[in-house]
C-alpha cells in the first residue's frame, strides 16, 4: 500500500524557500490539508494565522504546530465563513493587528452537506467556498498589495469540471444536488482566480487555484458513501501532508508570477472546464457576488 500511495501521490513541492519574516493565512487550519499547509508554512518560519471557525481545535493545532516545527509565531484567530460579520470581524482585527500579509491559502470547504443556509441566507456551499473567500480575499487585498510579492491560492477541486454557474439558481433554491453544489462552488473558485489574477495584473500579487489530489481527510463528513470509499481506499488515496503539496507549491515555489490565474495540480499547471475559461462568466460572477455582499462594484 504505502507503494502504490506514493505512486498515486504525484507532485512533491520542492520549493527550499524560507519564511522568516513572512505573514500566512490559512483557513480551516485546524484539520486536513489546511493543517499541513500551515505546519509547512511555520516549519520555514513564517507567522501563520490559522483562521478556523472552531477556536478550541484551532488552539489545539496551533500548539502541535509550535511543538513539531518549534516556531511559536503560530496564532488562532476565529473566523467562520458561513457568517459575514465573523469574516470582517476576523479581517478587521488581522488589519490592526498585522503590517504585512504575503500569503492568503483560501482553504477551507464544506462538501455535499445536506441543504442549509449561511448566516446571510446563502446556500452553504457557494456561501462558505465561494462568497465567504471572495469577502474575505477583498477585505485583505489592500493589504496583499502592500506586501506585495504576495500570493493567493484558492483550494478548489477537480470537481469543478461539473460544475455550472446558473446564475438564476446560484443559491439552489429552485433544484439542489449536494454534490453538485459542491462542483458549482468548486467552479466559482476558479472562475474567481481566473478574474482576481487579470484585475491583479502588475500589482505584484498573483492568484492561483489548486485542486490537491483525492486526499484522505474530513471533508467526505456528510457523505456515508463518500466516507466508505475514502475509507476503503485510505491507504491509496493522498495523506494531508500530501495533499497540502499543490497550495504549498503554488505558496513558495520561485518564478511563479507568469502563471498568475493558472489551474494545479500535483504541483503543475492543469487544464479547466469550458466553463472554468470563459471571462464572460468570471466577470457577471464577480459582480453578483460583490452584490450578494454588499461591496461596491467596479
Ligand atoms: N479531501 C479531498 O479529497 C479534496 C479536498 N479539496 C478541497 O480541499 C480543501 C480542504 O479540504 P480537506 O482538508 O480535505 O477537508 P476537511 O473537512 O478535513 O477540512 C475542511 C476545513 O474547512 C473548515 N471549514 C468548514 N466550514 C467552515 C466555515 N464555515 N468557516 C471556516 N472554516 C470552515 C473545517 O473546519 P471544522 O473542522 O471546524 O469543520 C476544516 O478546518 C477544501 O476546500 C476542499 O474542497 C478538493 C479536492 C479534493
Ligand atoms: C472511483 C474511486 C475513487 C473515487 C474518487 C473520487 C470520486 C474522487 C473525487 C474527489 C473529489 C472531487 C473530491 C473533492 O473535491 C477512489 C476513492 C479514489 C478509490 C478508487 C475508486
Amino acid at each position: 500500500a504505502p507503494q502504490v500511495r506514493k505512486m498515486l501521490a504525484f507532485g512533491v513541492c520542492t520549493s527550499t524557500v524560507q519564511l522568516p519574516g513572512k505573514v500566512a493565512i490559512v483557513t480551516g487550519a485546524n484539520t486536513g490539508i489546511g493543517k499541513e499547509t500551515a505546519k509547512e508554512l511555520a516549519r520555514r518560519g513564517a507567522r501563520v494565522y490559522l483562521a478556523c471557525r472552531d477556536v478550541q481545535k484551532g488552539e489545539a493545532v496551533a500548539r502541535e504546530i509550535q511543538a513539531v516545527t518549534g516556531n511559536q509565531q503560530v496564532l488562532v484567530r476565529k473566523l467562520d465563513l458561513a457568517d459575514t460579520k465573523c469574516i470582517r470581524a476576523f479581517a478587521k482585527d488581522f488589519l490592526e493587528e498585522e503590517k504585512h500579509l504575503h500569503i492568503l491559502i483560501n482553504n477551507a470547504g464544506v462538501m455535499m452537506c445536506p441543504y442549509s443556509k449561511t448566516a446571510d441566507g446563502f446556500e452553504m456551499h457557494i456561501g462558505v467556498n465561494h462568497l465567504g473567500h471572495f469577502l474575505l480575499t477583498h477585505l485583505l487585498l489592500e493589504k496583499l498589495k502592500e506586501s506585495a510579492p504576495s500570493r493567493i491560492i484558492n483550494v478548489s477541486s477537480s470537481g469543478h469540471l461539473l460544475g455550472r454557474i446558473q446564475f438564476h439558481n446560484l443559491q439552489g433554491e429552485k433544484f439542489y444536488h449536494s454534490g453538485l453544489a459542491y462542483c458549482h462552488s468548486k467552479l466559482a473558485n476558479v472562475l474567481f482566480t481566473r478574474e482576481l489574477a487579470r484585475r491583479l495584473q502588475g500589482s505584484g500579487v498573483t492568484a492561483y487555484s489548486v485542486h490537491p489530489g483525492t486526499v484522505h481527510s474530513q471533508l467526505t463528513r456528510h457523505s456515508a458513501l463518500m466516507k466508505c470509499m475514502w475509507w476503503l481506499f485510505s491507504y491509496f488515496i493522498k495523506t494531508p501532508q500530501q495533499g497540502a503539496q499543490t497550495s504549498l507549491h503554488c505558496a513558495l515555489a520561485e518564478g511563479l508570477e507568469a502563471l498568475n490565474g493558472n489551474h494545479f495540480s500535483d504541483c503543475q499547471v492543469t487544464w479547466v472546464s469550458g466553463q472554468a475559461r470563459n471571462e464572460t462568466i468570471a466577470r457577471r460572477l464577480w459582480d453578483v457576488s460583490c452584490d450578494l455582499l454588499g461591496l461596491p462594484v467596479d
